[in-house]
C-alpha cells in the first residue's frame, strides 16, 4: 500500500509491501463457532499423521480480522515475537511502525531524531498509525513511545493492545551498544529505567500483558501471546455473539 507522510514540508510516497503469503478468504473461515483450543483440546488433533494444529492457527477465525498491536519499550521483542505469531496464525501479516517510517522517509530513525527532534518523530509515527490501522488482519508492531500520545489510543484501541513487559535489565541484555537514540545517555540502563516508569501507565492501559521473564525464548513469548488471546477472545466475545445468545435465550431465531 501507499503512504504518503510529512517530515517538516517535504511529502514522500512510498510503496510499502507488507508480509509475503497469501491471506485466507475471510468469507470462509469467519464465523464456524471455533472454540477455544486449550479448553478443548481434540481442537489441536491433527488427522492420521500424527501433525498437531497449532493453536495460533485458530485464532485467526476467532479474531475476526482484528488487529493486533504490540506495545511496550524498544528491546521488548516487538518486531521479531509479531513476525512469529502472523507467521503462526498463517491468515495475518506483520507490519511494523518503524520499518515503514523508515521506508518512507528513507532516514534511518536515529537521522529523523536528528533532523526532527523526537517530536518530529512522533508526529510521523501518528501519520503512519493512521495510515495502517484501516487494514484488518495485521499484527501491527509499534515504536516504543507510541503510548505516549493520547490521540494514538483512539487507533490503537480499534485492535486489541497487547504490551510486552520486559525488565530493564532484561533489554538492556539484549540491545546493549545498538544506536537507539533514546538511549545515547551517560547511563542507558537508567534513562530504560525511567523511560518504563514515565511510560507504565500508558502501557497498562492495553488490554493483555505479557510479562516476559530473562528465560524466555522469542518462541516461548509468542506461544504465551497465542493462550493469552484465546482467553482474552473468551472473556470478550465480539458483540454479535452476545446478540445471538440474547436473542436465542429469547426464544428468537437468529438470521
Ligand atoms: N524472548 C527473547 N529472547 C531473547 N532475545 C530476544 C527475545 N525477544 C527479542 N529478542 C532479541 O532482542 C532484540 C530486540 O528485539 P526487537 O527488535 O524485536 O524488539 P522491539 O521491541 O521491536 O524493539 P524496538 O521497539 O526498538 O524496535 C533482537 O535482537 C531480538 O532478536
Ligand atoms: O521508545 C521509544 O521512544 C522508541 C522506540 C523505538 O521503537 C523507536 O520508535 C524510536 O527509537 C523511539
Amino acid at each position: 500500500f501507499t503512504i504518503p507522510t510529512r517530515l517538516s514540508r517535504r511529502t514522500i510516497t512510498v510503496r510499502y509491501m507488507a508480509g509475503g503469503f497469501e491471506w485466507e478468504d475471510p468469507g470462509e473461515v469467519f464465523d464456524q463457532g471455533v472454540e477455544n483450543p486449550f479448553k478443548n483440546p481434540d481442537l489441536m488433533k491433527g488427522g492420521d499423521d500424527g501433525m498437531k494444529i497449532d493453536p495460533a492457527r485458530l485464532l485467526g477465525p476467532r479474531l475476526n480480522g482484528s488487529n493486533l498491536y504490540l506495545v511496550g519499550m524498544m528491546g521488548t521483542g516487538k518486531s521479531t515475537v509479531g513476525d512469529i505469531v502472523a507467521r503462526r496464525i498463517g491468515s495475518y501479516n506483520l507490519l511494523d511502525t518503524d520499518d515503514i517510517i523508515e521506508k518512507a522517509s528513507s532516514m534511518a530513525i536515529p537521522e529523523i531524531f536528528e533532523a526532527e527532534g523526537e517530536e518530529g518523530f512522533r508526529e510521523v509515527e501518528t501519520q503512519i498509525l493512521n495510515s495502517v490501522h484501516p487494514y484488518v488482519r495485521c499484527v501491527i508492531s509499534t515504536g516504543g513511545g507510541i503510548v505516549t500520545r493520547n490521540e494514538n489510543w483512539s487507533k490503537l484501541q480499534t485492535g486489541i493492545v497487547v504490551w510486552l513487559d520486559a525488565a530493564p535489565e532484561v533489554i538492556m541484555k539484549r540491545i546493549e551498544g545498538t544506536d537507539r537514540p533514546l538511549l545515547q545517555t551517560e547511563d542507558p540502563l537508567q534513562t530504560l529505567k525511567d523511560l518504563l516508569e514515565e511510560r507504565k501507565e500508558k502501557y497498562a492501559q492495553s488490554d493483555l500483558r505479557i510479562e516476559i521473564t530473562e528465560d524466555m525464548n522469542e518462541e516461548e513469548v509468542a506461544s504465551q501471546i497465542v493462550f493469552d488471546l484465546h482467553n482474552f477472545i473468551d472473556d470478550n466475545p465480539p458483540a454479535w455473539k452476545l446478540a445471538k445468545a440474547k436473542a436465542q435465550s429469547e426464544g428468537l431465531d437468529w438470521v
